[in-house]
């Protein structure tokens, strides 16, 4: 007899899949190789930055209190003692009516305490003497950039879990971090299953088609910061299928399937779960496109069985897969950034699921907005290319209309939520 499924709620499935202990695994890397990873421990200020007082322009250093009667009718005239470029430090300590000619970057000399830009001085030499006139007073502090003004010691300018961007390697590169402790990133084999999948290069032949579901997650696993494998497809024959999932659960941090899980004759899946003596955490799910989604546990390692349907595939991993990619890097906030748009064309179909729209985002007046990416079945690979975010319609709800302010989950954001379920 046909075995009966009952839906969960997306909610209580993420929760689920979330349950599950990840490795949390860290590792060194150089920091060339250090972008889009995450980072595996606190960033504390290790000194302060700038690490010293120094000038922000080219220009002359003097002792501020020699400049207080400088003035149109009254010039002041010094003696230029030396000149010093970023990296070079001053060789003497200036004396009452001594400048020091200083480049944008150099260590203020001891006693200086302004820089007069070159703009704002007159440099002439007499006798092989070097001298510049001022004619206005520059008070103490005037143009100082301050040791620790960007940052004092021991700030925590990032926490653990954060990923790293070109400004955080700018700050690792600061405090002199050759090498970063990171996340270890999951390695994640994906199959496709069906009988009915041609490869790549082969030409179509009719009841076949090309295999897009692979290609699309391993692009979505390197998106959410994982190591994809890729394990070609499977046709659909039990033993081979059981066989070489067993196989590489055995080899990866975790196992996407795509395919076989609804209640067809070929749906192999569930069976191959049943053989394993693997926990099914969930085998349906109140959401669409996804519904059949199928998670289950062996031996520590998650099994994603995911929906055969293009879109049902995308949006599976999107929702279940990638916050637990997350979470195995230490991420805070793994799951996908919520925020509310302005819905610009109508959604009439009534959602007694919770339905994900693939969309497509725009802004306009400072507003952002939102619209189907196109064709929108289950079974849709074509809308796919231009989705960079889901509109979430909340299962019991009737159509929306043009203007409706709505949740939508953003794919290409790195910021993330901790938890964007009601
Ligand atoms: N009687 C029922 N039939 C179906 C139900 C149901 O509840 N009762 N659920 C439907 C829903 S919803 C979905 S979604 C699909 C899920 O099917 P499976 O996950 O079992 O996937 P398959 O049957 O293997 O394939 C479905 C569809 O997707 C195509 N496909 C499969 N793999 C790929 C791939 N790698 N690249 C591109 N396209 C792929 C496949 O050819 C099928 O057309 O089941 C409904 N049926
Ligand atoms: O699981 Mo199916 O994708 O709901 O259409
Ligand atoms: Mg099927």
């Amino acid at each position: 007899m046909l075995e009966k499924r009952t839906p969960i709620p997306v909610s209580e499935a993420v929760k689920k899949v979330m349950s599950i202990p990840q490795k949390q695994k860290t590792e060194q890397v150089h920091l060339h190789k250090a972008y889009r990873r995450t980072l595996a421990e606190d960033l504390i200020a290790k000194h302060p930055v700038p690490p010293f007082d120094r000038s922000p322009y080219d220009g002359f250093a003097i002792r501020s209190q020699d400049s207080s009667e400088a003035s149109r009718d009254n010039p002041i005239t010094f003696q230029v003692i030396e000149t010093i470029g970023a990296g070079s430090v001053c060789s003497r300590e200036v004396q009452s009516g001594e400048a020091v000619r200083i480049m944008t970057g150099a260590m203020l000399p001891k006693n200086c305490d302004a820089i007069v830009m070159l703009e704002l001085a007159h440099a002439f030499s007499e006798n092989e003497t070097n001298y510049m006139t001022i004619k206005r007073e520059f008070p103490a502090g005037h143009n100082i950039s301050y040791q620790g003004e960007d940052v004092a010691t021991g700030t925590i300018l990032l926490k653990k879990g954060t990923v790293i961007n070109p400004g955080t390697a700018a700050l690792l590169a600061t405090f002199g971090y050759e090498y970063v402790t990171v996340a270890k990133q999951p390695t994640i084999g994906v199959f496709a299953t069906g009988s009915e999948l041609l490869d790549l290069g082969d030409p179509l032949e009719p009841g076949k088609i090309r295999n897009s579901n692979t290609h699309m997650l391993l692009a979505q696993i390197e998106r959410a910061g994982a190591i994809p494998y890729y394990m070609g497809n499977l046709p659909d024959e039990f033993d081979l299928c059981y066989n070489r999932v067993k196989e590489a659960a055995e080899q990866v941090d975790m196992l996407i399937t795509t395919g076989g899980v609804s209640v067809g004759d070929f749906d192999l899946l569930p069976e191959v779960y049943a053989k394993l003596e693997a926990e099914v955490l969930f085998n349906k799910i109140a959401m669409r496109p996804g519904s059949v989604t199928t998670v289950a546990v062996w031996q520590d390692t998650l099994l994603f069985g995911l929906s055969g349907n293009p879109s049902a595939c995308y949006v599976g991993f999107e929702v279940f897969v990638k916050p637990v990619i997350g979470t195995s890097m230490l991420q805070t906030k793994p799951h996908l950034q919520k925020v509310k748009a302005t819905l610009i064309e109508p959604v009439p179909k009534a959602n007694p699921f919770t339905r994900f729209v693939r969309c497509a985002l725009s802004y306009s007046n400072d507003q952002l907005q939102v619209a189907p990416s196109g064709f929108n079945k289950s079974s849709a690979v074509s809308s796919l290319a231009k989705t960079v975010a889901f509109m979430v319609l909340p299962g019991g709800t009737r159509g929306y209309t043009t203007g409706d302010l709505v949740d939508v989950l953003l794919l290409e954001s790195s910021e993330g939520s901790e938890w964007p379920w009601e």
